[in-house]
């Protein structure tokens, strides 16, 4: 029996809210066959990330030629990459194996403040791994850093921001409004090159949304990996993160995780 293969190139987080569990998770709520590349190993939980650990060249290098040697995909997403030299390997291998439908998640900081992309690699993800993307689905925050600009404040700016990361290369933009301040709304905008689309939820009154970035990105890349249009992935994930964020996690003492179950049930 046929069934969509994902594959999630990112973080490992041992709390389990975010990075490759977060994907994994995900992916099997799509229904989607979850396969992983872990970059970097972090110690981290609900209060902040303790360590990272990067893996050697080497050991992600395996871990990609096993995947493409034997299995391939049909979607993946890159999250956590940390550095240069990561990025630049990653990318290698995307463009050796031909792969399509990559979603990058452009993830530079924690939401407790820990970086988790090395300053001097951003030219790296700009020049190497954004021309690759079929997506990219950066924050506000990111794409700020992305465009070197100081904020983004209004819905149009929103739009500005994804014309001109856009340009870039990747084929689609979605800039997440999970960030904007001042807004009861949380608004995302798909730029597909001609024209913004707009999803729009209401904004859940929570701290728990730890890993929210990822579980989004990852349900775009389970979407993709079933052959669906990207106004569709981006139309399931949104819902996915909605329900996800609505029945979000106390676990733990600071930023809980988000239910990955959640949009299943309600589906029943
Ligand atoms: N409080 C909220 N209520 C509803 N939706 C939210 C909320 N916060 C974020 N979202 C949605 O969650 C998804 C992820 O957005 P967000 O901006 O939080 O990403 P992120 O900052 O990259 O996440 P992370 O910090 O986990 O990497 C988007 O669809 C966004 O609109
Ligand atoms: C391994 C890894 N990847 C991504 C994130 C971002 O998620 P968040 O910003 O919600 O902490 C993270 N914390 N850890």
């Amino acid at each position: 029996m046929n069934i969509g293969k994902a594959l999630t190139i990112a973080g490992s987080d041992c709390g389990g809210g975010a990075g490759i569990q977060a994907d994994l998770k995900t992916f099997q709520e799509r229904d989607v066959f979850g396969m992983s590349v872990i970059t970097v190993l972090t110690a981290q939980n609900t209060l902040g990330v303790n360590g990272v650990f990067p893996q050697t060249l080497e050991a992600i290098e395996a871990q990609l030629d096993a995947i493409y040697s034997d299995i391939g995909t049909d979607a993946v997403k890159t999250g956590m990459l940390f550095s240069e030299e990561i990025i630049s390997l990653v990318a290698d291998k995307l463009l050796q194996y031909e792969v399509q439908n990559i979603v990058v998640d452009p993830v530079m900081i924690a939401k407790g403040g820990a970086p988790l992309l090395q300053k001097q690699a951003m030219n790296a993800l700009k020049t190497r791994l954004l021309p690759l993307a079929t997506v990219v689905t950066p924050n506000i925050p990111e794409a700020c850093e992305i465009l070197g600009l100081s904020t983004i404040e209004t819905l149009k700016e929103m739009e500005e921001a994804a014309l001109e990361i856009q340009k870039i290369g990747p084929k689609y933009v979605v800039l997440k409004g999970g960030h904007l301040e001042g807004s009861n709304k949380a608004i995302d905008i798909l730029f597909d090159g001609e024209n913004y689309h707009y999803f729009e939820t209401k904004r859940i009154d929570t701290i728990h949304t730890h890993g929210t970035g990822c579980t989004f990105a990852a349900a775009i890349t389970a979407e993709l990996a079933k052959n669906h249009s990207i106004e569709e992935a981006v139309n399931v994930a949104k819902k996915f993160i909605q329900a996800a964020i609505e029945d979000s996690l106390c676990i733990g003492s600071g930023i809980g995780p988000t239910k990955h179950s959640a949009y299943r049930k309600r589906e029943i």
